[in-house]
């Protein structure tokens, strides 16, 4: 028997409207005690609640609160259960005295994502369309909400379910032939139709998985490493793109010690872009060493680097321009005291542009160089594996379809049985087979109530 749960759907802390939502077998009946009537499915109902425990009493009791009910009858629920919707004041008071009335009717506060595994339960939707919920609530750009309500729309799911349906055609005359075979072996025409199959079927998934790697990055953000020698106007620049002192900004050099971090909307790409202290030859200050060693731990790690160079220093920072890698972008900052540019040999691939962080001349193009890098040519509407856990499932599959084209000329059932698992693996990604063991991992991230 499942329990009757209940959780604040909409947000925490005081609110105008707050949603409650219980989901279960008991719903309806809690919904029904605690308006004090019967309210029809799927209409909205401006109801006083109140404790049916203390509503004979004086006074018809004290109510809980005044507002919306709306039930919903499984399966045509969010759960697939029957549903009952309490749309109240936001408050704090309200709320202790809901949960303690319904507790004493028999539900039970949700788990986190417990409403979602629920839906995922009852077939109201794939895992990857769970995870795609989980995206679209916490989407922070356009991109990232049209990438997450792609994919919740079923889009991956789609693909991934057509992959795993190629496998099992091919797989079924190969097993056929397997059981009951007329000779020793597997027909040749069988193992003739079934190699160029899984070979097509095995490069479509590796490009699949070659291109979906930068439209994981609308998902997950990159981050940005801004890096050159002392008092070149790192921090300057980081302010000026974040348009806000995110950053201590002096004359002196040395100025940034630790790692500062803020984050940015590039074209609907999270950047979390990183200020950090400057790199320059040795020093005898162990705070100012520390902070260069995590300068350059950053640059190596980061997805982009950014690096300040001041055209008006004597010298170019050669430690700063080794950390640049092709697609990496060169500053000059400084524009607007207009020095000449030195001669340096900008490493290949590096993109330079000449910024001002105090007048803002070049800002805009700076910005619109990075958005392009970052998001240019990415389709949010597309399917994507936007996971790991997506991309593991189709390296799995592409290493044993692999397995199974080497083999089904010579053990067509150690072939069938390679194949089998790539079906399976291309399964997990809507969660048709094998997944009850991560299931756990995936809902835990979820917000109670959701
Ligand atoms: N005129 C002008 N001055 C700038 C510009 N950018 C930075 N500066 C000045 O250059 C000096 C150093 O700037 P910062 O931004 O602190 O430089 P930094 O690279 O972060 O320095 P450290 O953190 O010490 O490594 C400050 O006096 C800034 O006001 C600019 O675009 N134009
Ligand atoms: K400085
Ligand atoms: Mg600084």
């Amino acid at each position: 028997m499942t329990d009757t749960i209940f959780a604040r759907a909409s947000g925490a802390g005081k609110a105008g409207v707050a949603v409650y939502r219980l989901s279960g077998p008991d719903s309806h009946a809690i919904a029904n005690a605690l308006v004090g009537k019967r309210i029809n499915n799927r209409e909205a109902k401006l109801v006083a609640l109140r404790d049916p425990e203390t509503a004979e009493l004086i006074d018809r009791g004290q109510i809980i609160d005044k507002g919306l009910a709306i039930l919903f009858r499984g399966p045509k629920s969010f759960t697939g259960e029957d549903v009952a919707e309490f749309h109240l004041h936001g408050s704090r008071a309200v709320e202790i005295s809901l949960y303690e009335t319904l507790s004493r009717l028999g539900a039970r506060p949700a788990e986190a994502g417990e409403f979602t595994l629920r839906a995922l339960k009852n077939g109201k939707l794939d895992l990857a369309q769970a995870e795609a919920l989980a995206d679209l609530i916490d989407a922070e750009t356009t991109l990232q909400k049209k990438q997450a309500l792609g994919q919740l729309d079923g889009r991956l799911s789609a693909l991934a379910e057509g992959w795993r349906q190629q496998i099992l055609n091919v797989l079924a005359p190969l097993e056929a032939d397997i059981d009951f075979p007329d000779e020793g072996d597997v027909p040749a025409a069988v193992a003739a139709n079934a190699g160029p199959a899984i070979c097509a079927l095995k490069e479509s998934l590796t490009a699949f998985l070659d291109q979906s790697i930068r439209a994981r990055t609308i998902r997950e953000g990159v981050s940005i490493a801004v890096i050159g020698p002392p008092n070149a106007g790192k921090s300057s620049l980081v302010n000026a793109l974040a348009g806000s002192e995110v950053a201590i900004v002096s004359d002196i050099a040395g100025t940034t010690r630790d790692i500062v971090e803020t984050r940015l909307d590039l074209g609907g790409i999270v950047a979390a872009i990183a200020d950090t202290a400057g790199i320059h030859g040795a020093t005898k200050d162990k705070i100012e060493e520390e902070g260069m060693r995590r300068a350059r731990a950053r640059a190596k790690e980061a997805d982009l680097r950014v690096a300040v160079l001041d055209p008006g220093h004597d010298y170019v920072s050669r430690e700063t321009l080794d950390l640049l890698r092709p697609g990496d972008f060169l500053i000059w900052s400084k524009a607007d005291l207009a020095p000449a540019i030195p001669e340096a040999a900008v490493p290949e691939g590096v993109s330079t542009i000449m910024v001002s962080s105090k007048t803002h001349s070049g800002l805009d193009g700076l910005v619109s160089s990075l958005t392009e890098a970052l998001a240019g040519g990415l389709d949010a509407d597309g399917p994507a594996l936007t996971r790991e856990r997506h991309a593991a499932a189709v390296r799995e599959a592409v290493e044993a379809l692999t397995r199974a084209e080497s083999l089904i000329e010579t053990a067509p059932e150690l072939a069938a049985e390679d194949a089998r698992l790539a079906a399976r693996a291309l399964g997990s990604i809507t969660g048709a087979v094998g997944v009850e063991d991560v299931l756990g991992e995936i809902f835990s991230s979820f917000c109670i109530g959701k």
